[in-house]
């Protein structure tokens, strides 16, 4: 049961850029795909439009190979959890699971054996008779995805589904829709702003940027080859060197690394550089390729980890993240020089990665 996502357009106004401008991307069968990216870049319209509560102005929606485009919602054969939790407050939660099966007209008989399944699965079976009102957020929401899960859905459609909740439920949480969906394997597309999230528990990731697709992969291939600055800056909290070629290499700063000779002499460059690509020495005084001197502008402890900001000689400020013992041991403060080993980095001519 893919997904599959054609050439999509919606815009909500005249003018200006639509919310989901010419999308194409697939969600592979029994996967969890990610639509990951910014606030406003679209995730929410993209879903909608595949649970059919959006038209698009052109472009299909195909859900296992059928035009779904135009189809109302009930016949889609979508589930949908939002991040509110959109339980019926006046119901149980037996009512409030059994809701889309009554809809239907099942049988009674139907409807508990159904109800009893889902309850087991998303581990409330003791808690069926309590009302929304009297559950934890998190509780809460395994009751939206047994209620969304319940009709049988051929794909489950997440829109933020823990977005608000704290943070440990929202970890406890995460790792239980892996479990879920390893038992299910249900075909998902989730919304999400949260790399973390997305990196963790989706096996394809369509990372979004002001309404259209910036790059869509295996979570690895956008860590690892993210395939335009925009994504090599929101994956990963990169810094940005800026820098120029210079005799056929790239110098940015007191740095500097190999091009090809494709690249022309005096084009801008911009490096990424993540928090954990770079080691911090004392400083011996010289500087090699790969290597500047910085200053300590700020540093915070950070769990088991020291967050430094450092200044470089151009001015640049390049945040690093150092385990606490290496830290302490290099016995720096504010105000101290360091040196700066960039020990790799993603590198783009104009918006060519190189
Ligand atoms: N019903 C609507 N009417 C007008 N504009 C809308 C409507 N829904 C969304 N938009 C606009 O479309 C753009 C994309 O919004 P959307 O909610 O899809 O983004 P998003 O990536 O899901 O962001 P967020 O993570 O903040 O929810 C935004 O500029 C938003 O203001």
């Amino acid at each position: 049961m893919s997904i599959i996502v054609e050439q999509v357009t919606r815009r909500f106004t005249e003018k200006g850029t639509p919310a989901v401008s010419d999308v194409s991307f697939q969600a592979p069968k029994g996967a969890i795909t990610s639509l990951l990216g910014p606030s406003g870049a679209g995730k929410s319209t993209l879903l909608r439009l595949v649970a059919g509560l959006e038209v698009p102005d052109t472009g299909r929606i195909l859900i296992d190979g059928v035009d779904c485009t135009h189809m109302p919602v009930q016949q889609r054969g979508v589930g949908v959890v939002f991040q509110s939790y959109a339980l019926f407050r006046h119901m149980t939660v037996r009512e409030n699971i059994a809701f889309g099966l009554e809809v239907r007209r099942a049988s009674k008989a139907e409807v508990a054996a159904r109800v009893d399944e889902m309850l087991r699965l998303v581990q409330l079976e003791d808690l069926g008779h309590r009302f929304p009102g009297q559950l934890s957020g998190g509780q809460r929401q395994r009751v939206a995805f047994a209620r969304a899960l319940a009709i049988r859905p051929r794909v489950l459609l997440l829109d933020e589904p823990f977005g608000a909740l704290d943070t440990r439920v929202r970890q406890e949480l995460r790792e239980w829709l892996h479990e879920l969906h390893e038992r299910t394997g249900l075909t998902t597309l989730l919304v999400t702003h949260d790399q973390q999230e997305a990196l963790e528990i989706s096996q394809h990731v369509v990372v979004m940027s002001g309404g259209r697709v910036a790059q869509a992969g295996s979570p690895e291939a956008i860590y690892n080859r993210p395939a335009t600055p925009f994504v090599a800056s929101f994956i990963g909290g990169a810094s940005v060197l800026r820098g120029e070629v210079r005799a056929g290499r790239v110098a940015m700063s007191s740095l500097s690394v190999d091009v090809p000779a494709a690249a022309r002499e005096g084009e801008s460059v911009q490096a990424f550089v993540r928090p954990h690509d770079i080691k911090l020495a004392k400083p011996n005084g010289t500087h090699v390729n790969g290597h500047a001197t910085g200053r300590v502008e700020r540093f915070k402890p950070v769990g088991g980890y020291v967050k430094v900001l450092l200044r470089l000689p151009s001015g640049d400020e390049v945040t690093v993240e150092v385990p606490r013992s290496e830290f302490n041991a290099l016995g720096v403060t504010e105000g101290d020089a360091v040196r700066a080993d960039v020990q790799s980095a993603t590198v783009f001519v104009g918006d060519y990665a190189i």
